[in-house]
């Protein structure tokens, strides 16, 4: 694909679905579109099935098997939006690092970045075009593939999730390697949270073109962040991929819905409510209701049950969603899990969620 071809226009099917669009404008559509973070993943047999035949990076790496690990989870749920399967850490692999999903133990760097010096060994000016072609070419067969049934969003890791993640070399309860540097290296970690925005900005734009009908940024170590940290190592950032993106959108007369996850960042909701993103995902540690009245009507939200809810008894299930929709209210309001599903959890329990979100809001939006 070169430079050009992914950015003509795609003859893609008729979009049927756009209660997910239209509650990220700010609308009150029939229902509330509901969707789930990580909705193609381990805890359906049909994944694990496709998944067990190659390595996770090389699954990344297949349009083919990406665009059917995305499906999967629409043939069993009505769900009002679909999330292209992929890895927030495709990024730091496009910038040179060597990655691998290691079993029982999640991602691992081969070499984490240790020093300022490391960042001479990262990839300086990223042709996303290449390097992750194979994104867009999911993206755009998944677009097709999908029908218009239901929009089909794109994502990224924010920069400072992704930095954490290059300096820790993996998973971490603490994450002191990576605000070490914080500490240590603010210069060199403005530098490094630079070039990061930089390729996410090009990644979102290459997604856009490819097919993405909505983009979620995901700063899921925001938590790790204090509010004075939060404000100067990740907010400017979050800030300058939404203006970035949407002002070369807009050059080609192109709008997509933005949506800002920041996990655990309920110290920061206000300022979240005004980084230029029309959504904004929360997890279950935020009150619904409080959220409406911290963010102001200035944007919508999503989310917030906490995954582990899932693991209660259908009737109960139903309750919980019942109350967070009486919280959030059925107006610019996309209902979600407060972060991702859980390998373990039951597929019928996820039904339940869903149906649950469609029952109570349908009733709620006649009503109205
Ligand atoms: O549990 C493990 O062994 C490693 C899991 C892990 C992965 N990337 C990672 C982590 C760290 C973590 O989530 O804590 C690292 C990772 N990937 C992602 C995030 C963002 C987040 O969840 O907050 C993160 C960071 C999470 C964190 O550190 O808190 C994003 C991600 N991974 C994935 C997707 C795609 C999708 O669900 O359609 C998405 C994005 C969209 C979404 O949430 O829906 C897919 C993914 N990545 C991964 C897996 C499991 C590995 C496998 O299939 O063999 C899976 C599938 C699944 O969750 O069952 C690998």
């Amino acid at each position: 694909m070169s430079k050009n071809d992914v950015f003509l226009p795609k003859d893609f099917p008729e979009l049927k679905n756009d209660t997910f669009l239209r509650a990220a404008r700010g609308e009150e559509p029939e229902h509330v579109p509901v969707w789930c973070m990580r909705q193609a993943g381990r805890y359906l047999p049909e994944f694990r099935e496709i998944r067990a035949k190659k390595g996770f990076f090389d699954t990344c790496r297949s349009p083919e098997d990406c665009c059917e690990l995305t499906l999967q989870p629409l043939r069993r749920f009505p769900f009002d939006a679909s999330i292209i399967f992929s890895d927030i850490l495709v990024i730091p692999q496009a910038m040179g690092m060597d990655v691998q999903m290691l079993t029982g133990k999640g991602p691992t760097f081969t070499d984490p970045l240790k020093e300022p010096e490391d960042l001479q060994r990262l990839k300086a000016n990223v042709d996303v075009n290449k390097e992750l072609d194979y994104v867009f070419k999911a993206i755009t067969l998944t677009r097709h593939k999908i029908e218009g049934k239901v929009p089909l969003i794109g994502f990224t890791g924010a920069p400072w999730t992704l930095m954490s993640y290059m300096i820790e070399g993996g998973g971490s309860t603490t994450y002191s390697k990576a605000k070490r540097w914080l500490y240590r290296h603010p210069e060199s970690s403005h530098m490094l949270l630079k070039m990061l925005t930089d390729v996410i900005v090009e990644y979102l734009l290459g997604q856009v073109a490819a097919g993405a009908q909505a983009l979620q940024v995901f700063e899921s170590h925001a938590g790790i962040l204090g509010p004075v940290e939060f404000k100067e190592f990740s907010l400017p950032y979050l800030r300058d991929i939404a203006r970035r993106v949407k002002d070369r959108l807009k050059e080609k007369g192109q709008d997509v819905p933005m949506i800002v996850f920041a996990k655990d960042a309920h110290y920061a909701l206000e300022e979240l409510s005004e980084s230029h993103y029309e959504v904004v995902g929360l997890d279950w540690t935020i009150d619904p209701r409080s959220a409406r009245e911290r963010t102001g009507g200035k944007v919508s939200l999503q989310g917030n049950m906490d995954p582990c809810a899932l693991y209660a008894p259908k009737e109960l299930i139903s309750d919980i969603v019942k109350k967070m929709l009486e919280g959030f209210g059925t107006r610019g309001y996309i209902a979600n899990l407060g972060h991702g599903l859980y390998p373990d959890m039951d597929p019928e329990n996820v039904a339940a969620f869903v149906d649950a979100v469609h029952q109570h809001s349908k009733l709620t939006v006649k009503k109205a």
